[in-house]
């Protein structure tokens, strides 16, 4: 049996005429923390429902511990945890009321967790749901997709309406949560200092596919950015093996590079003469260098 809770294999879903995944190939390791990164309308959202079995894929095959999305078994759905990119609630309910009804569902609630949630994230559980803000119902949509310790957490820009704050909050709880290496998380975010703190893999998604999956620190590792000092000007084809973008200026050059390694940079110090200077990049760059190379 193969250790993966989450695996797709050309995974293909449409809208009409739209197709937003256009052949998903992920293998996620049991124990993963994976930030799902991706501009706009790259499909972020549509895969996790699709790994949920909200919506039906169109090609491809998916599994979710195992199971086909579309039928899990209702032992698989309580050990999921999902949060929504948009959290609806009950207007007419208060704080604790939503807590306790939805805890109601679940065999293994935990409701002093919950209680304890609702004290680190600053909410009043006498709090009526239609006076809450909305970073404050993204709180609450929080406690509600992890009150049942689930296995697996599937959240969808779970901190894009925090403050700094409940987003630090948050990801101390997501720490504490994956520090035995049992559970797994997969989140979609924009925001990749968030990424950085917490993840163990990085899922890069592009045109409906994943352009890279992998450890975070084998892709701080690989992608790096080059400044070339040559004595002579560099020749407008000068080129690079595995540049995403190359800036000349002159004598000197900037490249950032898919894949570093010695051979490449004494490639270019024998060719050119020229010395080369080597400079981590933050996830964010990466992304950006990654995005833009397409
Ligand atoms: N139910 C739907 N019917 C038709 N089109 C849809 C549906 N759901 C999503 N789409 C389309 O699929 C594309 C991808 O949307 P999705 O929400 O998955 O992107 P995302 O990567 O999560 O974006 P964001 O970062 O903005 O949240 C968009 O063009 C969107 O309009």
């Amino acid at each position: 049996m193969n250790n993966d809770i989450i695996r797709t294999s050309g995974l293909r879903k449409h809208f009409g005429k739209n197709e937003v995944l256009r052949g998903v190939d992920l293998a996620i390791p049991r124990g993963a923390v994976v930030g799902l990164l991706g501009s706009n309308g790259a499909g972020k959202s549509t895969l996790i429902k699709c790994l949920l079995g909200l919506l039906k894929i169109s090609a491809g095959t998916a599994t979710l511990m195992g199971e086909d999305p579309w039928n899990l078994s209702a032992h698989t759905k309580s050990r999921i945890g999902y949060v929504p990119q948009v959290v609806h609630l009950y207007p007419w309910m208060k704080v604790r009321q939503v807590i306790e009804y939805t805890g109601a569902f679940y065999a293994n609630w935990d409701h002093a967790w919950c209680r304890e949630l609702l004290d680190q994230w600053d909410l009043d559980g006498a709090a009526w749901i239609r006076n809450l803000s909305t970073g404050q119902l993204q709180r609450l949509g929080l406690i509600l997709g992890m009150g049942h310790r689930p296995d697996l957490y599937l959240l969808d820009e779970p901190a894009a309406s925090l403050d700094p704050s409940g987003r630090r909050s948050l990801l101390r709880s997501l720490l504490e949560i994956t520090e035995d290496r049992e559970h797994s998380i997969l989140f979609s975010t924009h925001i990749t200092s968030d990424l950085e703190r917490i993840a163990s893999h990085v899922a890069i998604m592009g045109n409906g596919v994943i352009d890279y999956f992998g450890e975070l620190d084998e892709l701080k590792d690989s992608v790096k950015r080059i400044r070339v000092h040559s004595p002579v000007d560099l020749p407008p084809d000068f080129s690079v093996p595995g540049a995403l973008r190359t800036e000349i200026n002159g004598d000197s050059a900037i490249v950032a590079v898919a894949a570093v390694n010695d051979e490449v940079i004494d490639g270019i110090r024998d060719r050119w003469d020229a010395s080369v200077d080597v400079e981590d990049l933050n996830l964010e760059d990466i992304f950006l260098e990654l995005h833009d190379a397409q």
